[in-house]
């Protein structure tokens, strides 16, 4: 078995973490790639001393690994769903970081979440994306990052003046937003930033997408759940020359009056699901809805 692994960061945390996946790793004979800058990083803090094969953006991942290893929180497996991309190598998150709400593996529970991966015995989430392209072409967005897997954002930039947002769905008209901006997000995005703005939780196998404005100066406008065939175009305007886009946490500048079009990508990313370990389930831990004392 071959699996890949990653992390963004080196902390003090980093080091039994490692120690833990190496150990269980070589124990059971598995072959470890590891991203190729971690591994700059594990060697310059002398964690690991050895030789292994590395993998890039560049060299891509391809489908004889058994899964992708995230070590981090929530953000480092935004940036792993961007390595894995169309390779449909499942990825599976350690959750070093604090909520942790994609990345589902404790940390001090290693070990055992790494066995259902040994035994094969784990179902796999799929994960709607979305696309962007832009109208004229953006050199700010890439062509081979033009996806997300929570959502697309377009917010004011260098000024507190609002945006407007015009939207039309699958070429109608459906309003021209006044607001902070607006969350284009899939059903993983729907517990991020959409949710802080008032958008409804949609259980990630949901065929739907959700348009959520933030603060929107037209008070009627309300969070839009529409259906994720639908191919969406913002025009947006304001009083200065240009907005911000985001795909997850990459950000880019892009000129008003550009068109954007956004529709769901024609492959998913995968996530590992351990026995047990439902989406339901993390609903409750993470976002702490069995923590009512009546319960
Ligand atoms: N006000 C907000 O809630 C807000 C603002 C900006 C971005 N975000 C989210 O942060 C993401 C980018 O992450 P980052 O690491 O660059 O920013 P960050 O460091 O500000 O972290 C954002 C927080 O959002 C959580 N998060 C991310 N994706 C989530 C998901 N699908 N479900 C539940 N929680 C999730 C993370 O655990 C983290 O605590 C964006 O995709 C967006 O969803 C949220
Ligand atoms: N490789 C790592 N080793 C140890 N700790 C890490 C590692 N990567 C991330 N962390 C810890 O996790 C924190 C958050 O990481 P990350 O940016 O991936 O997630 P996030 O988007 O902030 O989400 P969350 O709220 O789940 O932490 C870091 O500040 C750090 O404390």
């Amino acid at each position: 078995m071959k699996v890949a692994i990653y992390g963004q960061y080196y902390q003090n945390s980093t080091e039994p973490i490692i120690k833990d996946i190496f150990v269980f790793f070589n124990n059971n004979n598995v072959e470890m790639v590891i991203e190729e800058n971690f591994l700059k990083m594990l060697y310059e803090k002398e964690l690991i001393k050895k030789e292994y094969k590395t993998f890039s953006a560049k060299t891509k991942l391809d489908n004889s690994f058994e899964i992708l290893l995230s070590i981090g929180g929530d953000g480092t497996i935004l940036r792993a769903a961007s390595l894995a991309r169309n390779s449909g190598v499942p990825i599976l998150g350690i959750n070093a970081g604090r909520l942790g709400f994609l990345a589902t593996v404790p940390k001090e529970s290693i070990d055992s979440f790494l066995q259902f991966v040994i035994d094969k015995n784990y179902s796999i989430s799929e994960r709607t994306l979305l696309s962007l392209t832009c109208e004229p072409k953006s050199e700010a967005i890439e062509d081979d990052l033009n996806f997300a897997m929570n959502e697309v954002t377009v917010s004011r930039k260098d000024t507190t003046s609002m945006i407007t947002v015009e939207t039309y769905l699958n070429n109608e008209y459906l309003n021209s937003y006044w607001a902070d901006g607006l969350i284009l997000s899939t059903p993983t995005g729907s517990t991020g930033y959409s949710l802080s703005c008032g958008g409804p939780i949609l259980t990630p196998d949901v065929k739907s997408l959700v348009i959520t404005p933030i603060a929107p100066h037209n008070l009627n406008a309300r969070p839009l759940v529409i259906p994720d065939d639908t191919e969406i175009k913002l025009r947006v305007s304001g009083r200065e020359d240009q907005y911000l886009v985001s795909l997850d946490s990459r950000i880019a500048s892009i000129k008003n009056e550009s068109v954007l079009t956004i529709k769901k990508t024609d492959f998913k990313i995968k996530m590992v699901e351990i026995p047990g370990e439902t989406f339901l389930k993390t609903l409750r831990k993470k976002m702490l809805w069995g923590e009512d004392k009546r319960n």
